[in-house]
């Protein structure tokens, strides 16, 4: 093989007993797409940060095209030609596009070349977009957009993209990967795609390296390897939401149309397989949901909020209802209004026992500061008090060892800064306490974002759990696979609006397809 364009060998880091990176090698060839996977924890970003120079490594050596070099910060990454599109954007909104690309530039800003400069990277990489537009303006997946135009203006020799489609709708990952194509196989560059999506990596990589905790666990040809493997060597065992599984979709709710622009209302019991055609082996519906009580568990009528509205929506005790539709529009806007972020213009919410797994975990549903045992408790602090009032916490503690071992929480003791956890397994702490929290209704905001395929597995199960258990489940889901895996009724929001409604027997993708166009399907 020739000088290859990246060359990791034995990076090791350590985060006191954490053992995050252990002896990792990389190699990453000039005109290369090259999947980086891992369980949630197992070390991709802090592997990924190290060559950033945003943490310092332990021990190991980093070559760019056969040239030892030491990264000791982003300064100096960048200029060697490492770039990196980040999960969470980093615009500042306010400004314009071509100020947000030169933001970070050191010496006079020339507005001339700036704009000529994005109008250059846009056209020569099929990336349009408009110079002087304000990026509050522009949807999550122009502003992705953006952070590509700004990446790739430095001409890096190495992109890393972590986690780059989670906002993107289908037809913009697809733009993405072909951009990255021409990246490197015009321009001869390489790129580390980190992703949890499997089908995703095996479409658009070349190569792909799988860490399990710490160290590499298995190295392949994309070509030679297949989802299902690729899940197994992740996480240590079969996943049954790539092999496929019983196809049943059961809907024993019994729910009023809900919304003026609704096509069709779900009554009584009704059994069929889900569309084969619509969705592949991962979307295997075994939901059984029963109301058990009579009533709504959730309830809202003529709800409206900037960005969302009006919207009437009912789900049953025990019922899993999927609000679908592609990012930015109103779904993240219903989630703020839900967890009490944002507040209504009009409307009402009627809900019991609301538990709430917010979209944004990072800012919303965690205080990073905390221990992961008050993340996990505090909203059942008071059941901790002894009869002086004061807290119990040891008991507290072996509560939140229950529910870290029950929830598979990788954490170095109950008592560490949550913000020291992955990203992956500070959204288990959120979860593990929403669900632990016992609640009548639970709305579950992309639920699964950001969890590795074992997690999104258990997760799934654990919805369908509650929904058996007599749980009310708002799933506002932008995935299709994922709606389609677990409601019995589908909500289709347009512009912020209900454009109708289906059960998953009835949705197909052209159904769908018109009702997130705002036609009725
Ligand atoms: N600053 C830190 N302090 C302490 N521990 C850390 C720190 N950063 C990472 N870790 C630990 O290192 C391990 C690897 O984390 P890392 O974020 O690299 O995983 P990951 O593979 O990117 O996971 P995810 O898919 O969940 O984002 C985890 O156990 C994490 O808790």
């Amino acid at each position: 093989m020739s000088v290859p364009a990246l060359e990791l060998s034995g990076i090791s880091k350590r985060f006191g007993p954490v053992v995050a990176c252990d002896g990792v090698d990389l190699t990453v060839a000039a005109g290369e797409i090259h999947g980086l996977l891992g369980e949630n924890g197992a070390g991709k970003s802090t592997l990924m940060r190290i060559l950033l120079g945003l943490v310092r490594k332990d021990a190991g050596t980093v070559a760019l095209g056969g040239e030892p070099v030491a990264i000791d910060d982003p300064q100096t990454a960048a200029r060697l030609g490492l770039g990196m599109v980040h999960q969470h954007f980093s615009l500042i909104e306010p400004l314009t596009v071509w100020e947000n690309v030169v933001l970070g530039d050191t010496g006079r800003v020339d507005r001339r070349r700036a704009r000529a400069d994005v109008e250059r990277v846009a056209s020569g990489y099929g990336l349009p977009v408009d110079p002087d537009a304000r990026v509050a303006d522009l949807s999550p997946g122009l502003r992705q957009r953006v952070e590509l135009v700004k990446c790739l203006r430095r001409d890096p020799s190495v992109l890393i993209l972590d986690e780059p489609t989670s906002v993107l709708t289908q037809a913009e990952s697809a733009e993405l990967f072909a951009v990255l194509r021409t990246l490197v196989r015009t321009r001869g560059r390489a790129v580390v795609l980190i992703s949890h999506k499997l089908g995703e990596i095996t479409d658009a990589t070349d190569r792909v390296t799988v860490l399990r905790r710490g160290r590499v666990r298995f190295r392949a040809a994309t070509a030679a390897t297949s989802p299902a493997e690729l899940a197994r060597e992740m996480v240590g065992r079969d996943v049954s939401l790539l092999t496929g599984a019983t196809t049943r979709a059961t809907t024993g709710a019994t729910t009023e149309a809900s919304t003026e622009a609704t096509t069709e209302a779900t009554t009584g019991p009704t059994t069929g397989p889900t569309p084969a055609s619509t969705v592949g082996p991962a979307t295997a519906s075994l939901i059984e949901s029963r109301p058990r009580n009579p009533g709504q568990a959730l309830r809202l009528r003529g709800l409206t909020a900037p960005g969302i509205g009006p919207v009437d929506l009912d789900v049953a005790p025990g019922e899993i209802v999927g609000v679908y539709g592609v990012e930015g529009n109103g779904q993240s806007e219903l989630g703020r209004v839900l967890a009490g972020l944002l507040t209504p213009d009009r409307g009402t919410v009627e809900a019991r026992g609301l538990g709430m797994i917010p979209e944004d975990r990072h800012h919303c549903g965690l205080v990073p500061d905390l221990s992961v045992t008050d993340n996990l408790l505090m909203k059942s602090v008071g059941t901790f008090s002894n009869r002086l009032g004061l807290l119990d916490r040891r008991a507290m503690r072996r509560r939140a060892q229950r529910l870290i071992d029950e929830f598979g929480i990788v954490t170095p003791s109950p008592d560490t800064p949550v913000r020291r956890l992955s990203g992956g397994n500070q959204q288990r702490v959120v979860l593990a306490r929403e669900l632990s929290s016992q609640p009548e209704v639970l709305v579950a905001a992309r639920p699964t974002h950001g969890l590795d395929v074992g997690a999104t597995e258990e997760m799934y199960e654990r919805l369908r759990r509650a929904a058996r258990d007599g749980v009310g489940v708002l799933l506002v889901s932008t995935e299709l696979e994922e709606v389609m895996a677990l409601a019995s009724r589908i909500v289709v929001l347009s512009r912020g609006r209900v454009t109708g409604e289906l059960t998953t027997a009835e949705a197909t993708t052209e159904r769908l397809g018109l009702l997130l166009g705002g036609l009725a399907a």
